[in-house]
């Protein structure tokens, strides 16, 4: 059977908006044009609506093995599609870590029959993340780590750190890192700064951060690696990367919708549900990442999905866990706050969601092109509505977000040809 998308909107390289059909046939886009015949075709009205390539998210917790209370495969995919994502890449923070052939086998064999759309697994850097022991990551790669990373914790020692880009320079796989030094972070469980005071909570000084970054491109400068920031936060980061990005260092960098909309300023008080790692720094800060990407000192979007159960939040901002959730808010947020005002275009929200992480890790997704796998999203840029979290399809309820009204909502996501969420059903 084959699929047409009729009369729909699709944004142009040029970036203008243009009206097309799109046909569909054994999970490939066959045929892009006006007025496709519609012989032997399921149609698809695609008349007042967007379409764009499935979005990407780089950066995920799945939860799945060992956190299933919190997410898990089956339900982090279907909010990731509901989100309009078709391609994520899960954190190795659970239990097991995939930091074996038997560790990552478990999560392939997970992710094959539960996941509703595309997962791509980290593997991580240390044996249990716990820093102490690498692991083999050529071994990992043949059994299908995406990348490396200890994401939840910083790479403490640097040389790990070195001798884990030497490897993974040598079968040119990238190193992705949360960085963190467990020296600077003393108890923090907000951004170091003003508003952490007024609320007597301790504090996460933005040096925890960027020294972590200065460290490793100066590693990954010398060891040939390829190197990933995870969710850059300070302002002081930003500089490093653009600095290094302009001595020629192989250094790309992601950004959280998150640290893109808030401050440590919008914190309401104490409510966890704005407790994240990296937590929301100045205002300064949040200026120069909106400059760092718009520069292209930072590449690509990522939601650093996080879920977790409101029990667990429930503790005080002091002891709950980090993280928020992002699948069903991302685009909607962002469309709603830098694209509807002005600030962006919609070719540049779209690009740094879909071909330039695509691009960043070398994967063959996030383009509509005859021949390209049929993932794709329909966008409905006009409707309206509020973030309601009772309304989430992930576990995690956990969002600073709940309430906030957007513009711009996925409607339908279709991957490999199969639509797996269409709203109202
Ligand atoms: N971002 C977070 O606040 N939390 C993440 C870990 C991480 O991304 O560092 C988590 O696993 O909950
Ligand atoms: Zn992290
Ligand atoms: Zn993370």
């Amino acid at each position: 059977m084959n699929t047409l998308i009729q009369n729909v909107q699709m944004v142009s390289e040029e970036g203008q908006i243009v009206v097309t059909d799109v046909k569909i046939s054994e999970g490939k886009i066959t045929e892009i044009g006006s007025q496709l015949p519609t012989a032997d075709c399921e149609i698809i009205e695609g008349q007042g609506l967007l379409l764009s390539p499935g979005l990407i998210d780089v950066h995920v917790h799945l939860r799945e093995p060992g956190g299933e209370h919190k997410e898990t495969i089956a339900t982090g995919t279907a909010a990731a599609a509901k989100g309009g994502y078709t391609t994520i890449c899960s954190m190795p923070n659970t239990r097991p870590v995939p930091d074996t052939i038997e560790n990552i086998e478990k999560i392939n064999k997970l992710i094959e029959d539960n996941a509703k759309i595309r997962v791509l697994p980290y593997a991580s850097i240390t044996i249990r993340e716990a820093g102490k022991e690498r692991t083999n990551l050529a071994e990992l790669k043949e059994h299908g780590a995406f990348a490396f990373t200890d994401d939840g914790v910083g790479v403490q020692e640097a040389g790990m750190m070195y001798e884990a880009m030497q490897d993974a320079a040598a079968i040119n796989m990238p190193i992705v890192a949360h960085c963190e030094d467990n020296t600077l972070i003393y108890g923090g469980a907000m951004h170091e700064g003003m508003r952490n005071k007024e609320l007597g909570l301790p504090g996460i000084p933005s040096i925890a951060e960027s020294v972590h970054i200065a460290r490793d491109i100066l590693l990954a400068e010398a060891a040939g690696a390829h190197y990933h920031v995870c969710h850059v936060s300070t302002k002081e980061s930003v500089r490093t990367i653009r600095d290094a990005k302009k001595a020629g260092i192989h250094v790309t960098g992601e950004v959280s919708p998150h640290h893109l909309l808030l401050t440590e300023n919008d914190v309401p008080g104490d409510d966890a549900d704005w407790k994240m790692n990296p937590p929301l720094r100045s205002e300064e800060d949040r200026e120069a990442l909106r400059q760092g990407l718009l520069d292209g000192t930072l590449d690509c979007i990522a939601t650093d999905h996080a879920p977790h159960t409101a029990e667990e939040k429930s503790v005080g901002f002091a002891k709950a866990p980090f993280g928020i959730t992002g699948f069903e808010t991302a685009f909607p947020l962002l469309y709603t706050h830098f694209v509807k005002p002005g600030h962006w275009t919609l070719k540049q929200l779209l690009d740094w969601m879909t071909i330039k992480p695509a691009e960043v890790f070398g994967l063959p997704y996030g383009k509509i092109e005859v021949g390209a796998t049929a993932d794709l999203v329909l966008i409905d840029l006009e409707k309206e509505q509020k973030i309601d979290r009772t309304t989430f399809v992930s576990k995690g309820k956990n969002t600073p977000f709940d309430g906030w009204d957007c513009t711009g909502w996925p409607v339908m996501t279709i991957f490999g040809g199969n639509i797996v969420w269409k709203d109202g059903q």
